[in-house]
């Protein structure tokens, strides 16, 4: 039995905590016995936190990331479940691959990894992938994703939906009419045409998520919206749920945080795709998310190598990394202006995430007979981040120097510490 002692469960009254065979069994002032106690000393304890939006890189480029340096990440940002994205080498497209992903996860044992179904085969949008093979699997598939590309056909789409609506799944739909971003490299607008990069319109994610919100309202199955860039998806997936679309949406810590003006530098490590977007969307995507519009905080954490990254622009890939760092940026950015209470950032990245991904004992409250997955943050810290110090394999993060609120102190899995003193405990 663990006994964790003076918590503040979302911010409120410090109680203690007692686990027993993972399972939350006793909360309140003043409980004593003999466990093993781990001193919370006042911080603030959420329910683990569940990302729909992972590169783990295994298979295939393992020199990026591995299932299990990457859960070790996740563990420090306060995960205890993660979903991986399908763009590996070979991809997720097959009940084989799926069941590797998750079987390395168990392996590791730091977090749930929860692998994620590609929609077509080799995310070549042109047939589907064995959608009901990866669900049946070991692996049991619910989110299905060519993220990386849209599923830019929209008779495959609409069969997409089809399908994953009788296996209780979801489509997470890569948002990216790919006509119109032909040879992209930043947002379009004055700064792409000044910088001489060419230009990725905001009218390219909104044109395929409105047609993806009409045809899932048609076909009457739920659609996930992947990383949210702009004001004008917020205004289509607030019309959208309006009208009782089932359709969900992320957004990543980098996009409620930085702009377009960090292209100014030229530093490829604020490549990525959807890009950095305006102020103005910025402002749009944090209102969306503290209304509910924009339900999840999801990482789109995309680790690159070296030689992948550090090249000039034009050549280098997208993506940047953010398990570490997520949780920090949403108190940064939400909590410290008073957009989310604890009980909001629960909700945005744990509560609603888990149940997108239809994940059995993950984003549950803290409360009796509850799994014990939870996390102790220290809101006030502050510290400057060192990309050397991050547990990823990669170093291609967007916030190298700058200085965050909110460490990570504790992470538990199912009451098993991955996380204490801010160490990973394997
Ligand atoms: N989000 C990114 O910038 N990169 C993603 C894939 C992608 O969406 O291009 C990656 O896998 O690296």
């Amino acid at each position: 039995m663990t006994l964790i002692t003076n918590v503040r469960p979302y911010g409120e009254d410090a109680v203690d905590i007692r686990i027993t065979d993972g399972r939350i069994t006793e909360i309140g002032p003043g409980l004593a016995g003999d466990d093993d106690v781990v001193d919370g000393g006042g911080l603030v304890a959420l329910p683990g936190l569940v990302d729909l939006h992972t590169h783990l890189r295994e298979p295939g480029r393992e020199d990026a990331e591995t299932v299990e340096t990457g859960s070790r990440a996740a563990a420090l940002g306060g995960f205890t479940a993660v979903h991986a994205m399908a763009n590996t080498d070979p991809v997720a497209d097959t009940a084989g691959v799926v069941e590797q992903v998750w079987r390395l996860g168990q392996e590791a044992g730091l977090v749930d990894v929860v692998p994620v179904g590609a929609v077509t085969v080799g995310l070549r949008g042109e047939r589907l992938a064995e959608l009901g093979a990866m669900a049946d699997s070991a692996a049991r598939v619910r989110v299905f994703s060519d993220d990386g590309h849209c599923v830019a056909d929209p008779a495959l789409m609409r069969r997409a939906l089809e399908y994953v609506k009788a296996l209780d799944g979801v489509v997470a739909q890569h948002a990216e009419e790919p006509r119109l971003t032909v040879g992209a490299q930043m947002n379009e607008g004055d700064r792409s045409a000044r910088l001489g990069l060419a230009g990725w319109p905001a009218a390219a994610e909104e044109a395929v998520i409105a047609r993806d919100v009409l045809l899932a309202g048609h076909v009457g199955a739920r659609l996930h919206v992947c990383h949210v860039s702009t004001a004008g998806s917020v205004d289509i997936l607030r019309w959208a749920k309006s009208r009782g679309v089932q359709v969900t949406a992320e957004v990543t810590p980098h996009h409620l945080l930085l702009t377009d003006e960090c292209a100014e530098t030229y530093d490829p490590v604020f490549k990525v795709n959807p890009p950095l977007r305006s102020d103005a969307d910025v402002q749009a995507l944090r209102a969306g998310l503290a209304d509910g519009t924009i339900d999840a905080v999801a990482t789109d954490h995309a680790p690159h190598a070296v030689e992948d990254k550090e090249s000039e622009w034009a050549s280098a890939r997208p993506g940047m990394l953010g398990l570490e760092q997520a949780l920090s940026i949403v108190v940064q950015t939400m909590v410290e202006p008073g957009l989310l209470d604890w009980r909001g950032v629960a909700d945005r990245m744990s509560v609603r995430p888990a149940a997108i991904g239809r994940l059995a004992g993950h984003g549950r409250p803290l409360a009796v007979g509850e799994p014990a997955n939870l996390l102790l943050l220290d809101p006030t810290h502050r510290a400057t981040v060192d990309p050397a110090a991050l547990a990823s394999r990669s170093r291609n993060s967007p916030y190298a120097g700058r200085e965050l609120p909110g460490r990570v102190v504790a992470t538990f899995l199912r009451g098993t510490a991955t996380v204490l003193d801010g160490k990973a405990q394997k």
